[in-house]
């Protein structure tokens, strides 16, 4: 049982009472104490009850970052059709600006921390699949649980008004009790849920709309579209992320993991797209497009990967996403470097054409500004930009909400990190819709591309019970 012996949490709340009663605005208290080790899914799960709606799960790549989210502290969100981005980093300077914390060792990821993401075009109509989600929702959790460089983290937050009393104290503090007595009893949760129907959305459309567009292509000035489409699944009972998230960190390991829980329903995904992350001065982005299968055996794949790597139509789509990612980088940084050609990213299902591109941010750069420029690159709209995603809204029937769009976090410090949300779904209680897209160029084919965009599910599909039987 992690305990927490001292804690100056207290008098941060007299404090900000007492600061929110002269200033009449909300004073955040931050408080992060160095933990014994917690185990991620058991921290998640402990919230279940308490928290349900309420949480977030985030590890990247590298297992190097876990971040967990229980509870909301504050809700960061907004339906602006412009200048989103801008307007999340300007409400959370505006809290930071004022709040009190308490971070001894000040390591990333911990202390004041927002977690969330953006809708992939806010220009185009909501429909009700994500009614849930605003197109700019960020969460400052009650609790946060880092891991970072292999020691553990709990940040409390308290938002305090001048209407607020020292019974704030005790909430939080036995809240936090509860929370981590749970951390320690409860284990990883195996899979319960049972799938009892897939329904492939409008597959014949979408194979259409492809062709459709590829004669658009070839004659017109556009040079990729990237067009996605919906599997829906129906299982016996609710699904929980608890439930999906210990296959997903098995499975995908190499991938960014995420979960956002938002009024019951639950984005939830294993990306291997990273849009950006800001460390101290370093920028680092990825170049991600072009796709080919896994082989059966070593030689296969070998043989698969070397296709993939001398064929024309998958490094043209490779080459558009390297091309702007570049010119928006070179726009934020000092100086750049990326490798001349990619090479080969594998992951479990699928193997990519790769190519990192790291940078010296200029002093002035944030990192949401940074997001604003490269949303959506290429890997997930097109070239050129704003065409293409005119493109896209006009012809995909899907609303793509969250998917393929920005999901991260980022700190008081001005650090973090944001994902491509792919290889994702939705869960809506006993029902989930899983995304997947594919770049679409002059020399695609309908029906490769959709082979390509199946592919592409099974990494969600797997984590939720869906090939089983393969
Ligand atoms: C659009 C997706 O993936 C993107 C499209 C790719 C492609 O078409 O080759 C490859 C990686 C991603 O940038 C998806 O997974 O849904
Ligand atoms: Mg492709």
């Amino acid at each position: 049982m992690v305990t927490i012996l001292e804690t100056e949490l207290k008098k941060g709340i007299e404090q900000a009472i007492k600061k929110a009663k002269k200033s009449l605005a909300p004073i955040l208290v931050s408080e992060v104490q160095k933990v014994e080790h917690i185990e991620p899914l058991s921290f998640f799960s402990a919230g279940k009850d308490k928290f349900y709606g309420e949480r977030f799960f985030w590890k990247d790549p590298e297992e190097q970052t876990y971040l967990i989210g229980l509870g909301i502290c504050k809700q960061i969100q907004n339906e602006q059709l412009s200048d989103r981005f801008v307007a999340v980093e300007k409400e959370w300077d505006d809290l930071i600006k004022e709040a009190i914390v308490f971070n001894g060792d000040g390591k990333r990821g911990t202390g004041p921390l927002a977690f969330g993401g953006f809708s992939f075009d806010p220009l185009k109509e909501k429909t009700s699949l994500w009614s849930q989600y605003s197109h700019s929702l960020f969460h400052l959790p009650q609790f946060l649980l880092t891991l970072v460089d292999g020691e553990a983290y709990l940040t409390t937050n308290v938002v305090c008004t001048q209407y607020d009393d020292m019974t704030v104290w005790k909430k939080v503090f036995s809240d936090r009790q509860t929370i981590l007595s749970f951390a320690s009893s409860s284990a990883a949760l195996e899979m319960a849920q049972i799938l009892k129907k897939e329904e492939v959305v409008n597959p014949d459309e979408w194979k259409d709309s492809v062709q459709k567009l590829v004669a658009d292509l070839k004659a017109g000035q556009l040079k990729k579209v990237v067009l996605a489409r919906e599997l829906r699944l129906f299982f016996k009972d609710k699904v929980a992320a608890d439930f999906v998230l210990p296959r997903l960190l098995k499975e995908q390991r190499a991938s960014f993991t995420f979960a956002l829980e938002s009024n019951g329903d639950c984005f939830i995904g294993a990306s291997p797209e990273r849009l950006v992350k800001k460390d101290n001065g370093q920028l680092f982005s990825t170049c991600l497009a072009g796709s080919i299968a896994r082989g059966k055996t070593k030689e296969e794949d070998e043989h698969l990967g070397e296709t993939l790597l001398s064929d024309e139509k998958n490094l043209i789509e490779h080459h558009y996403v390297v091309e702007m990612i570049k010119a928006a980088m070179e726009k934020v940084c000092q100086q750049i470097e990326l490798p001349t050609k990619p090479t080969l990213l594998k992951m479990r299902d699928i193997q990519h054409l790769y190519t990192p591109i790291v940078g010296e941010a200029l002093e002035d750069s944030t990192l949401l500004q940074v997001v604003d420029s490269l949303h959506p690159t290429p890997a997930l709209g097109g070239l050129p930009q704003r065409e293409a995603v005119e493109k896209i809204r006009k012809i995909e029937a899907l609303d793509r909400g969250f998917y393929g769009a920005p999901i991260g976090w980022l700190d008081y410090q001005g650090n973090g990190e944001f994902a491509v949300a792919l290889r994702s779904a939705l869960i809506q209680g006993s029902e989930a819709s899983l995304f997947a897209g594919c770049g679409i160029v002059e020399d695609s084919d309908a029906e490769s591309e959709y082979a390509e965009t199946n592919i592409k599910f099974r990494p969600m599909l797997s984590a939720l019970g869906g090939l089983e039987n393969e």
